[in-house]
């Protein structure tokens, strides 16, 4: 069946304030190819995030925090109900080590935050944690981890490398092809749960 007669499916990709956010126009590209599945993105971003890459340069809807006050009257809608509404999968890649502690604290102060925080349990979250190795290897990471997949959040466990400050170690983000796979394979998982 082409593409185009497929379901569409609808994935919000997260942006967080990692280095590891130079690949995010990368991400975005693999899942619009998606072969075989009718796939829209659009992204999220908190302002560090976008401090990353160019929202403009992306093709996609990218919304931002000041976009959730837009919000004026009483029958205007609330973005990130809106965007927890329209997402079939949420994909937080990179996963900064603030925003993973705002979320194993239920913090909610910005629009990325506030989207998780109401997110349906339901549905697939994955997380790409990204960070320094010193951060990584903190007790706190791990700790704030094992919370998110208490919630059944989806980790994409980072990948040792050569860090752009020099560190060798844990800490980098997932390779691009293995983000998109977790997130095809979590779209496939839906299909078969619906
Ligand atoms: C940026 C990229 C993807 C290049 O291969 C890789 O270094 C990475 O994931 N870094 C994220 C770790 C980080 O945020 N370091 C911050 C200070 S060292």
């Amino acid at each position: 069946m082409a593409a185009s007669l497929k379901k569409k499916k609808n994935v919000l990709i997260g942006v967080t304030g990692s280095v590891a956010a130079i690949k995010v126009p990368l991400i975005v590209q693999e899942l619009q190819k998606s072969e075989g599945m009718n796939v829209e993105v659009r992204v999220v971003t908190t302002e560090r995030g976008a401090h990353f890459f160019k929202p403009e340069e992306l093709q996609v809807q990218v919304y931002r925090d000041q976009d959730e006050w837009q919000w004026q009257k009483r029958e205007d809608p609330v973005l990130h109900i809106e965007l927890r509404r329209w997402a079939d999968v949420f994909v937080i890649a990179p996963l900064d080590a603030n925003t993973l502690a705002k979320m194993a604290a239920g913090l909610c102060d910005n629009l990325l935050t506030c989207v998780v925080r109401c997110w349906d349990l339901t549905k697939p979250l994955l997380f790409c944690p990204a960070m320094n190795t010193h951060m990584w290897n903190h007790p706190l990471t791990q700790r704030h981890i094992d919370v998110l997949k208490g919630f059944g959040y989806i980790e994409v466990p980072c990948v040792e490398k050569t860090l752009v400050c020099g560190d060798s170690g844990l800490g980098a983000m997932a390779e691009v092809s293995t983000i998109v796979a977790a997130v095809h394979k979590s779209l496939r998982d839906v299909d078969t749960l619906l």
